[in-house]
């Protein structure tokens, strides 16, 4: 683990990004040969719900994206109105055990993945974003939200638990005692709400004034040392992952949801 650490931020800097686009079925990715900004658009209509094949997907871009000189990366929505609607609820409907299995773990690689990326990252978040779509955000180091969307851990509102991963990353972002009352009542905040709570850092009056202001976001680091950044970020992150992906607790709480999912 240590050495995939250390190794990353070094070999980016060997690496062009030049003229780099690519676009799968569930993701784009496109980089912009003037800025070094990868944008990583969701396109899974109509909600970007997150199934296996988008989580993948999404995982393997930002993996990509490690292995690339960029200044950052934006991650956001093709859809006019949603971000992501969070998890597929298919994925949790009577699901094979080896698929739920998959699924849950394409989930969990994704959101470390993407909490741990060497580069910065931004959520523009130009559409609704209830549970899972609100982890994905959470994942990224900063949150630009249009006005008048839904964002949030909504779980309890569901009837589900949200696992302590999802937890933790809303703790990271806003305080102890606001995540309790967001959580404890599956609270999905509007944009202007969000933001006055700190769940977003900025709000937009459109997706393109939420771009522009992702972009600027990077320039923060115009004199950073891009290792000594990438390092003070797992210093304040790793814990959190650590805990997410290793703990005894979070291997017994997903045999138990997808006994659950199994059963319904
Ligand atoms: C099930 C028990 C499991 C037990 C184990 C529990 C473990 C818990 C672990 C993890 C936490 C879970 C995290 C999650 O992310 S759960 C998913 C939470 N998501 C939501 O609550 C969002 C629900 N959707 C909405 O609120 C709205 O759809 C919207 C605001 C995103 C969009 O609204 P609107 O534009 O009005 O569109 P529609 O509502 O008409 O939807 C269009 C279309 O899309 C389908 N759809 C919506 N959300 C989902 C989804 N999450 N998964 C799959 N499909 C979705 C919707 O049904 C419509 O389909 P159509 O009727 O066929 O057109």
């Amino acid at each position: 683990m240590a050495s995939k650490i250390f190794v990353r931020p070094i070999s980016i800097a060997f690496n062009a990004f030049r003229n780099y686009s690519s676009s799968s079925k569930l993701v784009d990715v496109s980089i912009n040969d003037k800025t070094g900004i990868a944008t990583v658009t969701m396109q899974r209509p109509p909600v970007n719900s997150l199934n296996y094949e988008l989580l993948i997907e999404l995982n393997g871009a930002f993996q990509d994206l490690g292995s690339k000189k960029i200044k950052g990366a934006i991650l956001t929505s093709s859809l006019k109105t949603i971000f992501s609607a969070g998890l597929d609820i298919l994925e949790m409907y009577k699901p094979k055990p080896e698929r739920a299995n998959a699924f849950w773990t394409s989930l969990q690689d994704t959101w470390i993945t993407i909490f741990n990326t060497p580069y910065p990252t931004v959520a523009a978040i130009n559409g609704h974003s209830p549970a899972g779509g609100c982890l994905l955000s959470l994942a990224c180091e900063y949150r630009v939200m249009v006005n008048n969307y839904t964002i949030g851990l909504n779980e309890t509102k569901l009837g589900i638990v949200a696992p302590f991963w999802f937890v933790a990353s809303m703790k990271n972002t806003i305080s102890n005692r606001e995540s309790e009352l967001a959580l404890t009542s599956g609270r999905l905040y509007k944009t202007d709400e969000a933001f006055k709570v700190g769940l977003v850092d900025e709000t937009a009056e459109n997706k393109e004034d939420a771009l522009a202001k992702a972009e600027k976001f990077f320039s923060r680091f115009d004199a950073v040392n891009p290792i000594a950044r990438f390092l003070t970020k797992q210093e304040l992150r790793g814990k959190i992952v650590k805990v997410g992906r290793k703990t005894f607790i979070y291997k017994i709480f997903r045999k138990f949801q997808i006994c659950m999912m199994t059963r319904i």
